[in-house]
């Protein structure tokens, strides 16, 4: 398994180029399921969560291959299969998105339940409710959801019980191929599904109310094909950020949009960062001032997002001052609060909350990756402490940023990976 060695501390500084992002492109990959016709995806990000989708997709029957130019050309017309298998579905979670794609399309589905995961236990109920709603019928058997309707899923009225991403996502694409109107009420606003929405309707779907909380789908017969570019990863983004902004240094990230990651900006302003914006970059400088504790409650959007909490865990352990992180989205996602204690942090935990008392310095340690954005969380915190920090199974870290340690290098970071 393969492994980081970080020799600490080290101060970013540069630019960068932010990928696609990862939570958009995985969706419209499956959403592609919804048209026969050749679809080009720009700006899909090289991660090991996205080889696993155009695997899935290839085992489907679909054509599905990156071209010379780095885009992903799929044409789903020859799709002749609609199982997605445990084997793949217990590597990535988000296969669960070709549930509603095959219903729609080919009125079958049989999906592999993901199961539960690091940060949570992460049911599927509420995609299986909305389904149902459309007329589908749903059970589960030998670990598989096996969705079966009778012609097309009809248009229904559908009342989120809690805000999901993938939920209304899910539910959207099942929806453009509905017959009759659908509406989608408490539905996610996170700018990954907005990108979903608009990608549908380049397509012919005919979504309204993108971006608020109440989306109405009026369902079309077919889905052309299409040229879309996936928007830019603000999760990327954000960690890139508070690793500069923790290290004291100076980055500028570029192919960002900085309207995605308003509530993440205004906490680094009151971290005692100053940021700058443009159309498609934003600059951090944190050279000669202070770092600042800040309080932070993760929700849905246009809240402070849970996938950049860890990162944030980081930033208070060695800002001045005590504060307080109140996680209100998933119930186990302070897997990295434990490996930062081996490095120094003074962290202690209360249920969703986490509070973090400054500590002088970190030191290196040997530490173990858990999840995603703990695994970035980890690396942020090699380059602050002093000394050798190595960090255990990052196949986490890879299913989220492309050519992660060839990023941080060019901004001054020294990471190697050690492959074994
Ligand atoms: C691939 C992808 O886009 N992943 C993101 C997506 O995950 P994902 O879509 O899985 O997360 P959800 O928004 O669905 O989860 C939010 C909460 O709802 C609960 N829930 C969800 C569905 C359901 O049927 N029943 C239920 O109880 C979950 O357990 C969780 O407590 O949104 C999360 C919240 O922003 C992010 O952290 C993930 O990075
Ligand atoms: C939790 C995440 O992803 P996933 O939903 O794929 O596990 C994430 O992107 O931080």
């Amino acid at each position: 398994m393969d492994k980081f060695l970080i020799k600490g501390p080290c101060q970013l500084n540069g630019d960068v180029t932010i990928s696609g992002a990862k939570n958009a492109a995985l969706p419209i990959l499956f959403a592609t399921l919804l048209s026969d016709e050749t679809i080009i995806l720009k700006n899909v990000p090289e991660l090991r969560d996205i080889k696993t989708t155009l695997q899935l997709l290839r085992e489907l029957g679909a054509q599905a291959e990156r071209n010379a130019d780095g885009d992903v050309v799929i044409t789903a017309g020859t799709v002749n299969c609609q199982k997605a298998p445990y084997e793949l579905v217990k590597t990535m979670r988000a296969s669960i998105l070709a549930l509603g794609p095959l219903t729609a399309k080919f009125s079958t589905a049989d999906v592999s339940l993901p199961g539960g995961c690091a940060i949570g236990a992460r049911p599927v109920n509420l995609h299986i409710h909305g389904l149902e709603m459309m007329q589908a019928n749903i059970n589960v058997e030998e670990g598989y959801i096996k969705a079966r309707v009778d012609g097309r899923l009809k248009g229904a009225r559908i009342l989120m019980d809690m805000v999901s991403v993938t939920g209304t996502e899910n539910l959207l694409m099942a929806a453009v191929l509905a017959e009759g109107i659908t509406t989608i009420e408490n539905a996610a606003r996170e700018p990954e599904v907005v990108d979903l929405a608009n990608f549908l309707n380049s397509l012919g779907a005919k979504i309204s109310g993108i971006g608020s909380d109440v989306l109405t789908i009026e369902g079309v017969e077919a889905l052309h094909g299409g040229t879309y570019a996936v928007q830019p990863d603000r999760i990327e983004t954000g960690t890139f950020l508070v690793a500069a902004a923790v290290t004291g240094g100076k980055i500028t990230c570029h192919k960002t949009d900085p309207s995605l990651l308003d509530a993440v900006l205004l906490k680094l302003e009151e971290a005692g960062a100053a940021i700058t914006t443009g159309d498609d970059w934003i600059t951090l400088d944190m050279q000669g001032r202070e770092l600042k504790a800040v309080n932070i409650k993760t929700v849905p959007y246009p809240g402070f997002p849970t996938d950049m909490q860890a990162q944030f865990t980081v930033l208070n352990t060695v800002a001045k001052g005590t504060s307080t992180i109140i996680e209100t989205i998933f119930e186990n996602r302070f897997m990295h609060v434990p490996e930062l204690a081996r490095m120094g942090a003074d962290i202690e935990l209360e249920g969703n909350t986490a509070i973090c008392r400054d500590t002088e310095s970190l030191t290196g340690a040997q530490v173990m990756a858990t999840d995603l954005r703990a695994s970035a969380s980890l690396v942020i915190a090699g380059f602050l402490a002093t000394g050798e920090t190595t960090v255990e199974r990052i196949y986490h870290i890879d299913r989220g940023y492309e050519f992660i340690e060839d990023k941080l290098q060019g901004l001054g970071g020294n990471i190697t990976r050690i492959t074994g």
